[in-house]
């Protein structure tokens, strides 16, 4: 395919990779629309992401994820969209992202104990990782989740080593593999 012919991203990963931070560097060097599947659910029920999960559950939140991100590839124009950490390994989401016309998968992939350096001080906003209270913790957790996720993260059509890169980096990086 012409390089020039994709002008949509898709940007996945573990919580804490980078995807909303890069995506919108790459949005905004590029004109681009910056999208991200979180804020339209939070916007939709006018609740945080932690508030969904503790009032409505897990379920809910997976089930309005999945219902956002068709309805956003039904009608995504040029654009950089930042997904949940999980969007890629629930229901048939990645399908969905896999058969978009014109949209390539990124993955920011980052080594667990990147992950956990990096997620250590912001636990609290992240409803999946909020109740771990030592680093040791935090730590066996994203080892174990990650390699769950890798399996989905793994399929998508770039994989992006983002260890030790500043977003600024990663954004031309990323940039560089359809401009
Ligand atoms: N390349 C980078 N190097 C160092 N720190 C970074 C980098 N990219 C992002 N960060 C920082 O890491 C934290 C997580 O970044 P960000 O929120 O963009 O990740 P995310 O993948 O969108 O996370 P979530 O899954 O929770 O939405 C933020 O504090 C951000 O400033
Ligand atoms: O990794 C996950 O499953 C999640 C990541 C966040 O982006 C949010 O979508 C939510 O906190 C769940
Ligand atoms: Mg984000």
């Amino acid at each position: 395919m012409d390089k020039l012919e994709i002008m949509k991203i898709a940007l996945c990963g573990y919580m804490g990779c980078g995807k909303s931070t890069v995506s919108q560097l790459i949005a905004s060097k590029k004109g681009l629309n910056f999208v991200e599947t979180d804020l339209k659910i939070e916007k939709q029920e006018n609740l945080s992401i932690s508030e969904i999960f503790t009032q409505k559950g897990e379920i809910y939140f997976r089930k309005q994820e999945n219902l956002i991100l068709k309805n956003l590839l039904d009608n995504l124009d040029e654009s950089v969209l930042s997904l949940g950490g999980g969007t890629p390994c629930y229901a048939n989401n990645l399908q969905m992202l896999k058969e978009t016309q014109d949209l390539k998968l990124v993955y920011l992939k980052l080594t667990a104990a990147n992950l956990t350096n990096r997620l250590w001080s912001e636990t609290h906003q992240r409803p999946l990782i909020s109740h771990l209270s030592s680093k040791e913790l935090l730590d066996e957790y994203v080892r174990k989740h990650l390699f769950e996720r890798q399996y989905y993260y793994l399929q998508s059509d770039y994989i992006i080593d983002a260890n030790d890169k500043s977003a600024e980096e990663l954004s031309d990086e990323i940039i560089n593999l359809f401009y």
